[in-house]
């Protein structure tokens, strides 16, 4: 078998914030991660563990003090965010952060199309565009191809999270990173724009990360869960021993692993 690619290397990142002052906070403490080609990482751990600083410094949106970031083999450390972003697709817990309120939905993805161009960018739609998005959005199974011109203020928060998703990967990102892009959801729309997510992944051959606190949504989703405790990957499963995993496993080793006691508020036992 092939030799899987590597698309994303989390290289011994070490991050503080407000170094040297009385209030710094050492945040990553050497982490180390490989995502391959397809994987589709969930990651789980308690408030505070680092999952959203780890995730916004794949993104550029923190440098880390020590440590390297490589996307699809390109040291990526120091590269601007805006520079990243054509590598990067990212879907934030808040709903409204991935589209323009104002935009129609057509333009929103006209927007998107262009993604990772800094020059020229047009919110106009050519007619050639319309059927392709057309396509994409009827995959949602949401109407929403037939609202082209609605502005997306007026779409629901699943229908709106169900778009930026759409948009985050209609350029094929290198990497996919999904920060509790669920969490704001309503339990039946969550979980229809998980299933979204599940087949876009798949159907794209994306590799995507995706922070939950949702245990049973971590052990469902994906082919690898890893754990993040102070800063720190304490658990990296993946196939059939990830399969295999229930909730009362995932609690018993992460009292293990990190000598403390997962409480009911940091995770949600679904
Ligand atoms: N921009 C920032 N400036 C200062 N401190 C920050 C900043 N961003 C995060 N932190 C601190 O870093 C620590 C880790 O936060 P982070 O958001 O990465 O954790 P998390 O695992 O995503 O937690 P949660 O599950 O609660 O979202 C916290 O103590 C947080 O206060």
């Amino acid at each position: 078998m092939a030799e899987r690619q590597k698309k994303l290397e989390i290289i011994n990142i070490h991050k503080s914030f407000e170094k040297g002052t009385i209030n710094e906070n050492y945040v990553l403490k050497g982490v180390e991660l490989t995502l391959y080609e397809g994987d589709f990482v969930t990651v789980i751990g308690g408030n505070g563990a680092g999952k959203s600083t780890m995730m916004n410094t794949i993104a550029g949106n923190y440098i880390p003090d020590e440590g390297n970031i490589r996307i699809n083999h390109e040291d990526v450390t120091y590269m601007p965010t805006n520079k990243r972003a054509s590598l990067i697709g990212y879907v934030f817990q808040d709903t409204r952060m991935g589209t323009a309120s104002r935009l129609s939905i057509e333009e929103n993805m006209a927007l998107a199309n262009q993604r990772g161009r800094t020059r020229g960018l047009r919110k106009g739609v050519r007619d050639e565009d319309r059927a392709m998005m057309k396509e994409r959005l009827e995959v949602l199974g949401l109407g929403l191809e037939n609202r082209l011109t609605t502005e997306v203020q007026f779409l629901s928060g699943g229908q709106r999270q169900a778009l930026t998703l759409l948009m985050a990967t209609l350029q094929t990102p290198q990497v996919l990173l999904l920060d509790e892009h669920t969490a704001a959801l309503d339990p039946s729309t969550s979980e229809m724009v998980l299933s979204l997510t599940d087949k876009l992944v798949r159907e794209e051959n994306l590799t995507a990360m995706m922070i939950t606190h949702n245990m049973s949504d971590a052990l469902k989703y994906g082919n690898r869960l890893v754990m993040l405790h102070q800063g720190r990957i304490i658990l990296d499963v993946a196939g059939e021993e990830k399969e295999n995993l229930t909730i009362t496993d995932l609690m018993q080793l992460f009292k293990q692993r990190s000598g403390e006691e997962l409480t009911n508020d940091a995770m949600l036992l679904g």
